[in-house]
């Protein structure tokens, strides 16, 4: 956009990825747009840098805004550049992504609309998306136990909760199964998906969610159930794109209510240090460290440390 800046120069720390149907942020002031080149490539779009004023000291918070399908929805789930995106957003100082999705449902109580928090992921993608920073002469290994962040998870709850009844319904947890794309499910695994306790389905948490946490990254996925997938079998019930956009069209308006409550909640001082993800600074210094320097890939030793500055020195 003509006239509007290309650098900034204070580090932004929470970002937001908007997922199907949620190519912008509208309502917020554009600061800067950035076109941020990294080692795996250029993210999925450029980053809008969006100003959002703090409630407690009214000073404008940044807030990185990126389209995880591209500005047109250009990129399929597999096509998503998911390592370029979380280290371009680690680059600019990022430590906390509120994610958004469009789901199907798997429970018949969670209808079409719902928002739903989920507290686990089933990973049935197929091994063909790049999933990880630690690969070609660098190991590491990190806990995945808890796929989202517990603590930054509780304050996305809190913020549902409290837009409850005003045409939000929340359901606080859930298991989410990341399932390959582009073609939906069939019957079949749909009905095995229940059978497994799944509770909504996509095919964007993974590998976004395994590398946000390698990028010591707070990282919530904030889901909207957009049909039934095909569990349930009724003539022209079956999931199909018309379907998912209308419904996301339909609730735009809450979704963004819902990402607004949740920035205006995270750009309170008193969260700084759960924005800043302290409780995760450092830790790839140790879990990314166990290839000993004289058996480093010299190509993956340049991209991580230009990933994580000083780790690998
Ligand atoms: C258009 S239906 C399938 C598509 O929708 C979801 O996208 P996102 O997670 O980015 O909102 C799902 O994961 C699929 O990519
Ligand atoms: N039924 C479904 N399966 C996978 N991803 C989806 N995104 C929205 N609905 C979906």
């Amino acid at each position: 956009m003509a006239g509007v800046p290309t650098t900034y120069d204070a580090p932004v720390h929470i970002a937001v990825i908007g997922g199907t149907g949620i190519q912008s942020l509208p309502g917020f002031s554009l600061a800067a747009t950035l076109n941020i080149d990294t080692p795996w490539g250029a993210p999925s779009s450029p980053i809008s840098i969006l100003h959002h004023p703090s409630p407690t000291t009214g000073k404008p918070t940044p807030i990185a805004f990126l389209s995880r399908h591209g500005l047109h929805h250009e990129l399929a789930p597999h096509e998503v550049k998911n390592q370029a995106n979380i280290a371009a957003l680690r680059h600019i100082g990022v430590r906390t992504i509120i994610a958004f999705s469009a789901v199907g449902s798997l429970q018949e109580e969670i209808k079409p609309r719902d928002f739903v928090i989920p507290d686990q992921i089933i990973d049935r993608t197929k091994g063909i998306r790049p999933f990880t920073y630690f690969e070609g002469g660098m190991v590491g290994h990190v806990g995945f136990g808890d796929p989202f962040d517990v603590a930054l998870a509780a304050i996305v709850r809190q913020c549902g909760r409290a837009l409850e009844g005003e045409g939000v319904r929340l359901h606080d947890t859930g298991t989410l199964i990341c399932m390959e794309g582009p073609q939906f499910s069939t019957r079949a695994e749909s009905q095995l998906y229940r059978a497994w306790g799944g509770s909504v389905i996509n095919m964007s948490a993974l590998p976004e969610a395994k590398l946000a946490r390698e990028a010591e990254m707070a990282y919530q996925m904030i889901c909207m159930a957009t049909d039934y997938d095909c569990w349930r079998g009724e003539v022209g019930e079956d999931v199909n794109v018309e379907m998912v956009m209308g419904h996301m069209k339909a609730n735009a308006e809450n979704a963004k209510r819902f990402v607004g409550a949740v920035l205006d909640e995270l750009s309170k001082e008193e969260h700084g240090d759960q924005v800043l993800a302290r409780h995760l600074a450092g830790q790839m210094k140790f879990a990314g460290g166990m290839t000993h320097k004289e058996g480093r890939g010299k190509e993956v030793e340049g991209k991580l440390k230009w990933l994580y500055p000083g780790y690998f020195d």
